[in-house]
């Protein structure tokens, strides 16, 4: 399998933050069901608390609300929190299985007075169905198109209030008059390792698997900050421990199955790291350019880019500079190696003493 093999919204790779098919289907007991077992986000949950309480104090229904972080974080989660503590019903759609505002106006006008309607990458939503959403969120209403041409008309259709929750992974991308329409604005933080520890001790009990405060540490280490990861990477240690050990999820049982899975102790897997030793051991720790570097290693240029990156730059071992992709000093010591010289020649002397 390659690595850019995704398909929407489904990644096949270990420590990818998209659900892949088995996340889809465990993931649901896995959920935490209210505030109260939802781990860390501590600013989001405080703040949506507060305006869920004050709708429900007025018996009205709660104000649209935005969520933006990276896959995985808990936006559906949190979606369906909301839900619950408005004691709603919620229904679960997203922006690319809506092309057409048409089927945005079906679904708007089947919901109930006081539904959540969870709204999965609602920047990819198109134009037409945008504009729909904007009215629609505004004065509950929307205007349905029929017929086509001159003899075209616009059949306004009244709504029941509703609460739009929209999530996205780029909320920069919403065009402002959609953003400007949310009451309130979460954003999702990755977790801390502590916050990841409680959350794989969490899940072991949910699944009925023992673990050590030391397996869970050192699941979450590796777990690139991301729950749906943390729980990925516990099944597999699962598996591992009660085919090779005890069945205990202890530190070692992770550390061997993670080896095989080739996850290292920072949570970078095969790809993330073939572009470390590509950069470091081929071009001396850059600056080299994109295409050079995905040829080096063997990737299209957007697995390059857009799978492997991201993650090396928030980790800072490596950075995007106008001349190249350059490698920090801290990505030399985790492959093992000495960084050169300050003076080495190799451009990259603004990197060094980060
Ligand atoms: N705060 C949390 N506490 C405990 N578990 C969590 C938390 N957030 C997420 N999870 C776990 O991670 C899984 C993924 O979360 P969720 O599906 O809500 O992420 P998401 O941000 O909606 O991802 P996507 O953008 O891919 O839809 C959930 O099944 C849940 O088990």
């Amino acid at each position: 399998m390659s690595w850019d093999e995704q398909t929407d919204g489904v990644e096949e790779r270990l420590v990818g933050a998209a659900a892949d098919r088995e996340d889809l289907a465990v993931e649901a007991a896995l959920r935490p069901k209210d505030f109260g077992e939802f781990i860390g986000q501590t600013r989001v949950r405080e703040q949506l608390d507060l305006v869920l309480r004050a709708a429900r104090a007025r018996g009205a229904t709660a104000d649209h609300v935005l969520l933006s972080g990276a896959p995985g974080l808990g936006k559906t989660t949190l979606s369906l929190i909301i839900a619950a503590e408005m004691g709603a019903p919620i229904r679960i759609t997203s922006g690319p299985a809506i092309q057409h505002a048409g089927d945005l106006a079906a679904i708007l006008s089947s919901l109930a007075e006081g539904e959540v309607l969870f709204l999965d990458e609602i920047h990819r939503m198109s134009r037409p169905a945008e504009e729909m959403l904007y009215m629609a969120m505004e004065d509950f209403r929307v205007d349905v198109i029929v017929g086509k041409g001159p003899g075209a008309t616009a059949i306004p259709l009244e709504l029941p209030p509703f609460t739009l929750v929209g999530a996205t992974t780029r909320a920069g991308l919403l065009p402002p008059p959609l953003r400007d329409r949310f009451g309130f604005t979460g954003h999702m933080e990755f977790y801390e390792p502590t916050e990841l520890e409680r959350v794989v001790h969490r899940s072991a009990g949910l699944l009925a698997v023992e673990v050590t405060a030391d397996g869970a540490a050192e699941i979450a280490g590796r777990s690139r900050g991301t729950p749906r990861i943390a729980n990925r990477l516990l099944r597999r240690v699962r598996d591992y421990a009660q085919v090779r050990a005890d069945g205990v999820v202890t530190r070692e049982a992770a550390r061997r199955a993670l080896a095989v899975y080739e996850v290292d102790e920072r949570g970078l897997d095969r790809l993330d790291r073939s572009v470390l030793h590509a950069l470091l051991n081929l071009f001396g720790g850059g600056p080299v350019g994109l295409s050079t570097l995905s040829v080096a290693v063997g990737e299209e240029r957007e697995t390059v880019e857009e799978v492997a990156e991201p993650f090396l730059v928030r980790e800072g071992l490596l950075a995007r500079t106008p001349r190249g992709r350059v490698a920090t000093p801290a990505a030399w010591r985790h492959l093992g190696l000495t960084p050169p010289a300050r003076e080495g020649g190799t451009g990259q002397d603004g990197l060094f003493g980060m």
